[in-house]
C-alpha cells in the first residue's frame, strides 16, 4: 500500500510526499513515483497528526451533563454514579464517537484512560486510529481493591493486549492520588517497568487535592509520588497544575512527561497558571490533552492549542509566552515523544500519521504565516483528509460510517442520562 501526495505547502514549500506501507519514506520536489493512491495537495497544507495525550474518550456520551461543576462535586454527584451503568455497547459507541470527532479534527493518536479496556480497544481497532489504552485502576485505599485491580492488569497484559494491532499499546491508569492507595502506586510502576509500559496518572489538579495530600501524606503531590520512588520517564502525568520549582526540577530530572489541559482547566475552574514555561525551560515534555468530553467539551486539538496559548499569555501579562509554534510542538511532535512514538513530525522514517488542511476557507486567507492561522484563527474543521498507518482514515472530509456512529450514540448517551 502507496500513497503519493502530490505537490502540497509543507514548511512554506511545495512538496510531494511518499508513503509506504506504515511510513514516510521520500519528500521532494516532483517525485517520480508508481503509488496506489495520489491526492492532489494543491491549496492544502500537511501536518503531522495530532496527538491528543490525556482523554476519556466514551465520555462524550457525557458531552453537556454535569456542566458548570467543579471536580469533586462533578466526579462524585454526576460523573462516577453514572460511569457505574455504561455496558460494553456504550463504552464501545462512546470511544467510536470519540475517534470520529478526533479524526474530523485532525488527531490521529490519542492516550486514554477510561473503564473496559476492550470496548475502548474494539473501537480504536476498527477506526483505524493509535491509541495508548490504559488499564483503569481505583483501591479507594482498600486492600481487597487494590490486589483485584493488580489481577485485572496482569489479565489485561497476559489475554487482552496482545490481541490488538500495533496501533493499540497499554498503559497502567491510576486514576489520581487520593483514589489510589501508594502500595497499588508502587506495585503499577514495577509491573509496568517489567513490560516497559507507560503510567497515566492525574496529578496536581487542583488546589484541594495538594491541601489533602500535605494532610494525608504530609507532601505535595509530586513530593508525595516521589518519595514512593514511582517518578519516572514512562510517567504521563495529566494537569500538573499545582507543582512548585523544586517539583519541576524532580520532574525533569525523572524525565516524567506532563499533559496540559487547557479547556477542561478552565470549565472545572481547576486552576489556569499552568507552568508551561517553566517547565519546558527545565527540561520537561510537556504535551498537550482535550480531558473528556463533559470537562472540555469537545476533541479539538486545534482548539486547545488556541486556548493552551492564549490562556498562558493573559496569566502572566506577557504576549510572548507560549507562541502559536511552541504549541504547536506540544500537540503534535511532544505528545508523539510522550508515548514513546517515531511520529509527530514531517520526516523521512518517520510514521505516517498525517493530515491534509484546507487552505481554501476564511481563516486561512491571507496566509502570511500558515502556523499562526493554524493555531490562532483555524478550528478543527479546516482538516481535510486524515492519514494514519499509511492508511486513510477522512478524505474530503468525510469518514466512512459517521452518520451510523452519531445515531447509535445519541441514542444510548440519552437512555443513559435520561435514567440518572
Ligand atoms: C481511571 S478511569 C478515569 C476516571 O477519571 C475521571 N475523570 C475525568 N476527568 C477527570 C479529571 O479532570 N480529573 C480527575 N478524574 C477525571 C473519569 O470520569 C473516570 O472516572
Ligand atoms: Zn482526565
Amino acid at each position: 500500500m502507496s500513497i503519493l501526495i502530490k505537490g502540497v505547502l509543507l514548511n512554506d514549500a511545495v512538496k510531494d510526499v511518499y508513503i509506504e506501507k506504515n511510513e514516510i519514506r521520500h519528500i521532494g520536489t516532483d517525485l517520480q513515483v508508481q503509488a496506489d493512491q495520489v491526492i492532489d495537495g494543491k491549496r492544502k497544507a500537511l501536518i503531522p497528526g495530532f496527538v491528543n495525550a490525556h482523554t476519556h474518550a466514551a465520555m462524550t456520551l457525557f458531552r453537556g451533563f454535569g456542566d458548570d461543576m467543579a471536580l469533586m462535586p462533578w466526579l462524585e454527584q454526576k460523573i462516577w454514579p453514572n460511569e457505574d451503568k455504561l455496558t460494553y455497547e456504550d463504552m464501545y459507541w462512546g470511544t467510536k464517537l470519540a475517534c470520529l470527532e478526533m479524526i474530523k479534527s485532525g488527531t490521529t493518536t490519542f492516550s486514554d484512560m477510561y473503564h473496559q479496556y476492550e470496548a475502548t480497544a474494539d473501537a480504536v481497532e476498527e477506526m483505524g486510529m493509535r491509541a495508548l489504552v490504559a488499564g483503569a485502576c481505583f483501591d479507594g485505599f482498600n486492600l481487597k481493591l487494590a490486589e483485584r485491580c493488580k489481577r485485572e492488569n496482569e489479565k489485561l497484559m497476559a489475554e487482552v493486549v496482545g490481541n490488538y494491532s500495533d496501533r493499540i499499546r497499554y498503559a497502567a491508569g491510576p486514576h489520581a492520588i487520593y483514589t489510589v492507595s501508594g502500595e497499588l502506586l508502587k506495585w503499577i510502576h514495577s509491573f509496568t517497568a517489567e513490560h516497559d509500559a507507560p503510567v497515566h496518572l492525574h496529578l496536581a489538579e487542583t488546589e484541594g487535592e495538594v491541601q489533602d495530600s500535605v494532610k494525608k501524606f504530609g507532601l505535595t503531590p509530586v513530593r508525595y509520588l516521589n518519595k514512593l520512588g514511582v517518578l519516572s520517564p514512562r510517567l504521563i502525568i495529566a494537569h500538573g497544575i499545582y507543582v512548585d520549582d523544586d517539583e519541576i526540577r524532580m520532574l525533569a530530572d525523572h524525565d516524567v512527561k506532563v499533559v496540559h489541559n487547557p479547556a477542561s482547566n478552565m470549565k472545572l475552574a481547576s486552576g489556569i497558571r499552568f507552568k508551561f514555561c517553566e517547565m519546558r525551560k527545565a527540561g520537561v515534555t510537556v504535551a498537550l490533552g482535550t480531558d473528556g468530553c463533559s470537562s472540555s467539551n469537545n476533541l479539538d486539538m486545534v482548539e486547545a492549542m488556541k486556548l493552551a496559548s492564549l490562556l498562558g499569555k493573559a496569566w502572566r501579562k506577557d504576549p510572548e509566552a507560549i507562541p502559536a509554534g511552541e504549541i504547536f510542538k506540544a500537540a503534535t511532535e511532544a505528545g508523539a515523544s510522550a508515548i514513546g512514538l517515531k511520529a509527530g513530525r514531517i520526516a523521512e522514517g518517520y510514521l505516517a500519521d498525517l493530515c491534509l488542511v484546507d487552505l481554501n476557507i476564511p481563516a486561512f486567507i491571507p496566509n502570511h504565516n500558515f502556523v499562526s492561522n493554524l493555531v490562532y484563527a483555524a478550528n478543527g474543521s479546516c482538516i481535510d483528509t486524515v492519514i494514519c498507518d499509511g492508511k486513510i482514515l477522512m478524505q474530503d472530509k468525510k469518514v466512512p460510517g459517521e452518520e451510523e456512529i452519531m445515531e447509535r450514540t445519541a441514542e444510548l448517551a440519552y437512555k443513559l442520562v435520561k435514567e440518572s
